[in-house]
């Protein structure tokens, strides 16, 4: 048997969607997924901390990893640049382990060209309404910010189509249910690839059936 490349989850939403709550969400029931911590240009808010939600760097810090070619992807997102480092990814993709990224479409679609079996996901927020008020509630962002992601979450909307599922968060435990199910059917169908359980096939008689 092949050894098993690991799964690549890329988890994309307009800002305030819920995707960091969701992956938060997931991580703690789900220990075989390692969460992937981008690097930007952003200050930290918040109780944010450096290497935990993110590795806060100066533009002349990303600027040389670009050059480096250290970024598996990266974007200008919200007008500050965000990328995945590739140092990590690879090696645990490679040793097996599931990884996710919560990233923009932009890095998403670059990471599709990259990673043809990468499992992309887009949230949704069931209004703008609702929208609008998650970033209120969150009280993070001034009054601009605000403004400016939601002008940006049309753009990034109109590219859901290029993902693989669509969950809609309203219900904050139905949502992550869906998420459980995909990251769930996506390695049952690895498996069934694979052709794990070889003893259970040997023993039905379906060891030389083709997949
Ligand atoms: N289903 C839900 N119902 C109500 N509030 C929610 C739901 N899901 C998330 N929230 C809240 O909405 C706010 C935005 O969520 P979160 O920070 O996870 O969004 P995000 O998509 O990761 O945003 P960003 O891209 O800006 O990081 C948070 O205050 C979170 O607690
Ligand atoms: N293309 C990438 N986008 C990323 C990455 N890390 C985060 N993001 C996206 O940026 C916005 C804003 O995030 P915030 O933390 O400032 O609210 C959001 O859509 C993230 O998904 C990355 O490495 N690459």
């Amino acid at each position: 048997m092949q050894p098993q490349q690991g799964n690549l989850f890329v988890v994309a939403a307009p800002s305030g969607a819920g995707k960091s709550s969701l992956v938060k969400a997931l991580l703690e029931v789900d220990a075989r997924l390692k969460l992937s911590i981008s690097h930007t240009t952003r200050a930290p808010r918040g109780q944010e901390v450096h290497g935990r939600e993110y590795y806060f760097v100066s533009d002349a810090e990303f600027d040389r990893m670009v050059a480096e070619g250290a970024f598996l992807e990266w974007a200008q997102v919200h007008g500050h640049r965000y990328g995945t480092s590739r140092l990590g990814i690879e090696a645990r993709m490679a040793a097996g382990e599931d990884v996710v990224l919560e990233i923009d479409y932009q890095g998403a679609l670059q990471i599709r060209r990259q990673f043809p079996a990468a499992v992309l996901i887009f949230i949704l927020p069931p209004s703008w309404d609702e929208l609008r008020a998650r970033l209120q509630r969150r009280g993070e962002d001034s009054a601009d910010t605000i403004e400016l992601r939601l002008h940006n979450a049309a753009r990034e909307m109109a590219h859901v189509d290029h993902f693989d599922f669509v969950i809609i968060n309203d219900i904050f435990e139905r949502a992550l249910f869906d998420l459980k199910a995909i990251t769930h059917a996506q390695r049952l169908r690895v498996a069934a690839q694979r052709r794990a359980h070889p003893q259970i096939f040997a023993a039905l008689g379906l060891s030389d059936t083709a997949i």
